[in-house]
């Protein structure tokens, strides 16, 4: 039976051989993991999740001033069926809400889709502090879950490290109110797909629904206690290393319990290379994110 490794923090800081071998079993033959133990707290953790339960819980007419669908990006609110991350399935009925790593006005980069500028709820309160905060130290842990990937698939470990000195991070607060009674077969929380970037680090409040593809088709589901982290790859780090290390696809069917998940999607620099190291070709970063947004945000591909 294949079970999702379980990676200590400290153990992969400290380079643990037993932990290497386990990361690289994680990244190349599964593509998802469970990290305990990091920096993040889970008084950390249950603070963003409760910030973002508050917010979903108001009325529609409190998260209109922030819907992304007004907009010509994806920083802001997401309501129900406005993206579609698998074109064989409906839209999906989850919510979010997304925010990005900001770059300082003059940039010359800040104009860029994919360093959209963020838009902030006037509720709750504490809204920009909480979720800005814990995107901070959320990049942190990704980094350090990055390096320790890179080493453990023999890598040098720094060779990326100017890859990321200007994400293209993304922190998604998912809400999945209960599974609506009309959902068919095509209907889910979120249907399958792989992530776009490199690095997700996914919090949840605990409760059951993330479903991943094994090698023989079948799903598995995959829970975590907050504080512990389900992480997995995407598409930027399969290209880079050639298909070495795995983005898996994963969905979430829902169920008649609430759900609140939290991934941070790492990507890196918009300028970065991604195209499998030492080919020749080109694959730009930001340009596989936009392309990817563009195909998924349904604002973005079908523009009023
Ligand atoms: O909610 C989850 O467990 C998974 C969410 C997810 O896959 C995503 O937001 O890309
Ligand atoms: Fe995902």
């Amino acid at each position: 039976m294949t079970t999702i490794p379980r990676i200590d923090a400290r153990a992969m800081i400290a380079r643990d051989p037993a932990c290497m071998e386990a990361l690289r079993h994680a990244a190349q033959d599964i593509g998802f993991m469970t990290l305990v133990n990091s920096d993040l707290t889970p008084a950390e953790v249950l603070e963003v999740i409760a910030t973002y339960r508050a917010f979903f819980h108001l009325p529609d007419s409190a998260k209109e001033p922030v819907n992304m669908a007004n907009t010509g990006s994806n920083r802001g609110w997401g309501a129900p069926y406005s993206e579609q991350v698998d074109p064989d399935a409906n839209p999906d009925y989850k919510q979010v809400f997304d925010s990005g790593f900001a770059l300082p006005t003059n940039d010359p980069m800040a104009g860029l889709t994919c360093y959209a500028p963020n838009l902030w709820p006037a509720q709750p309160a504490e809204f920009q502090r909480v979720v800005d905060g814990y995107a901070h130290r959320a990049i942190g842990v990704a980094m350090q879950t990055l390096r320790g990937i890179i080493a453990a698939v023999g890598l040098p470990e720094d060779s990326f490290d100017q890859a990321f000195t200007k994400p293209m991070a993304l922190l998604r607060g998912n809400y999945y109110p209960q599974r609506p009674d009309t959902a068919g077969p095509r209907d889910f929380g979120i249907a399958a797909h792989t992530d776009y970037g490199c690095v997700t680090l996914l919090a949840t409040d605990g409760v059951a629904g993330l479903e991943v593809q094994l090698r023989d088709g079948s799903w598995l589901p995959v829970q975590a206690e907050p504080g512990t982290f389900i992480i997995n790859f995407g598409e930027m780090l399969e290209s880079w290393t050639n298909g070495r290390i795995k983005a898996t696809l994963h969905r979430v069917i829902g169920s008649d319990q609430e759900r609140i998940s939290v991934p941070l999607f790492f990507n890196p620099n918009h300028d970065t290379n991604v195209a499998p190291i030492g080919s020749g070709r080109t694959m730009l970063a930001g340009d596989h994110l936009e392309k990817r947004f563009r195909e998924t945000y349904l604002h973005l591909s079908r523009p009023a």
